[in-house]
């Protein structure tokens, strides 16, 4: 029945390798040009695997939440075959219910408020070094990487709710720590070839199996190591549970219900690091740059900050509520700038019809987030960095209103969008609140360079360099 349907349109591919050629470094841009021209429904081919790519709020809400239960598998990944133990990570994990319990436990147990909260003094701390190391830079003058450290503080932060403790480049891997985990992200994102035409994939051309294979070995060791310090001592006399001794406690109590060993506790702790550390780093470093690009943008955040905080004091957790133009300037950054612009691929389980379009069982489906921040039809204004559009508008955007997805919806949607919203509000609220900044070299707004660095995190291609001053008066 399916096959008497018509096919969505979509650009003409090669014989047998189909569309890849199509794509280049920044693939959420070329999909987003070819589904101006080819509409919000587009079928492109991978090698032999089908990928249907939607670009519009109405095509969004279809899959993430009409047919949400038949699109909420993820396609094979390599990388997480080699590195998350045979996929057995949330962000991979395929459909099923190893991974409807995993994903459940890690909600309750990992992610919910009440872990949260037992971690706000350990941000509040490592926020204060933050802003002490920069409020030194800012005396002597000094340019600061604002990208590196960004991803420093968010590094510090997940770290210690993963493992308890900071980790120094060295401690990890001759590599450094920040060198393994993006290597990761790398790998999780990339074109890979083995994962469409399955011949090639043995023949392992692009040299990554071997790469994927490295990788495994030395997140291996390293979390072995650090399961092995926990259960040695004993986290009785420990306030907090960190995520590794809450996992092993898990274990050790025969109460999952479910399979659960190590290997399982080893890819969720990878899951928990790749997906939480370089996410919420990126978004400040687009908000940061905005802001800087935008100074009246600027002065109104601060000015909101002067009124809700104060010059006395620095921004605390419990301001957040009250702090909306700052919720609107994260909005309109995500909006720009989803750090996931084509979310994670969804894979469907059944066949289904899309607005009319068949889509069979086992087809990749995308979701274009960059291309829908930028539809004018949605967003009038689109390339305009202006967060008062959300003013008096309720434009939600944990999951409920298509148009503005950052964090995905349904089944998939992220679980850790509570404690990233906390982190990003709180960091550029920070950041906003006790530093002026300015472009270095007297750099003009409209020189700084604004281009993607499209991975499994869409960053800064360059970093983002700035001078800062201190201005509370504290
Ligand atoms: C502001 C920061 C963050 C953003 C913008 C973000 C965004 C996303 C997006 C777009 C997805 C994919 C949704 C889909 O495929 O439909 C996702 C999935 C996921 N995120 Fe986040 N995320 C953030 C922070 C975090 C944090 C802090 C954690 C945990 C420590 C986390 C853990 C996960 C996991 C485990 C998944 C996979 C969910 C699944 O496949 O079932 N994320 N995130």
């Amino acid at each position: 029945q399916l096959k008497k349907k018509k096919q969505p349109p979509g650009p003409k591919g090669l014989p047998i390798l189909g569309h890849f050629h199509l794509l280049g470094k920044n693939p959420h841009q070329d999909l987003h040009r070819l589904s101006q021209k080819h509409g919000p429904i587009m079928l492109i081919r991978f090698g032999f695997v089908p990928t249907y790519v939607i670009s519009s709020p109405a095509g969004a809400e279809l899959i993430l939440k009409t047919h949400d239960s038949v699109f909420a598998s993820r396609p094979p990944h390599e990388a997480s075959k080699y590195i998350c133990h045979e996929q057995k990570n949330i962000t991979f994990g395929r459909y099923g219910p190893y991974w409807r319990d995993m994903r459940k436990l890690c909600t309750l147990e990992l992610l919910s408020s009440h872990k949260i909260s037992q971690f706000q003094a350990m941000r509040k701390a490592e926020i204060a070094l933050f802003v002490r190391s920069l409020k030194e830079l800012a005396e002597k003058r000094e340019t600061v990487d604002v990208s590196k450290r960004v991803a420093g503080l968010s590094a510090d932060m997940i770290c210690q709710m993963v493992f308890g403790r900071k980790y120094e480049d060295k401690d990890f891997d001759e590599n450094g720590f920040k060198a393994v985990v993006m290597e990761t992200l790398e790998l999780g994102a990339v074109l890979n070839l083995g994962e469409y035409f399955p011949y090639i994939g043995m023949l392992d051309l692009q040299g990554l199996t071997r790469r994927m294979k490295r990788l495994g070995r030395i997140f291996d060791s390293f979390l072995e190591k650090i399961i092995d310090d926990h259960v040695e001592k004993r986290p009785e006399k420990k306030a907090t549970l960190d995520f590794v001794d809450t996992m092993m406690g898990i274990l050790d109590s025969g109460k999952a219900g479910f399979e659960f060993d190590r290997r399982h506790v080893k890819a969720v702790l990878v899951d928990m690091i790749v997906a939480g550390m370089d996410t919420s780093a990126t978004v400040v470093e687009w908000a940061m740059s905005e802001l800087i690009r935008h100074p009246h943008v600027m002065k109104k955040l601060q000015k909101e900050l002067e009124t809700v905080v104060g010059m006395d004091q620095m921004v605390e957790e419990s301001h957040l509520e009250k702090l909306e133009y700052l919720e609107m300037v994260v909005k309109e950054t995500m909006r720009i700038h989803p750090v996931a612009p084509l979310l994670l691929p969804h894979e469907s389980m059944k066949d289904c019809v899309i607005d009319g379009y068949p889509i069979p069982k086992n087809s990749r489906v995308i979701v274009n987030t960059y291309a829908i921040g930028r539809d004018p039809k949605v967003w009038p204004n689109p390339e305009k960095f202006s967060p008062e559009r959300f003013l008096d508008n309720n434009v939600d955007m944990r999951g409920r209103d298509f148009r503005l997805l950052p964090f995905g919806a349904g089944r998939r949607g992220c679980p850790g969008m509570q404690l990233g919203l906390i982190v990003v509000r709180l960091v550029i609220g920070q950041m906003a609140h006790c530093f002026d900044w300015e472009l270095p070299n007297g750099m003009l707004a409209s020189e700084l360079d604004m281009e993607d660095h499209f991975g499994s995190v869409t960053c800064r291609n360059k970093h983002l360099l700035a001078n800062p001053t201190y201005r509370l008066h504290i």
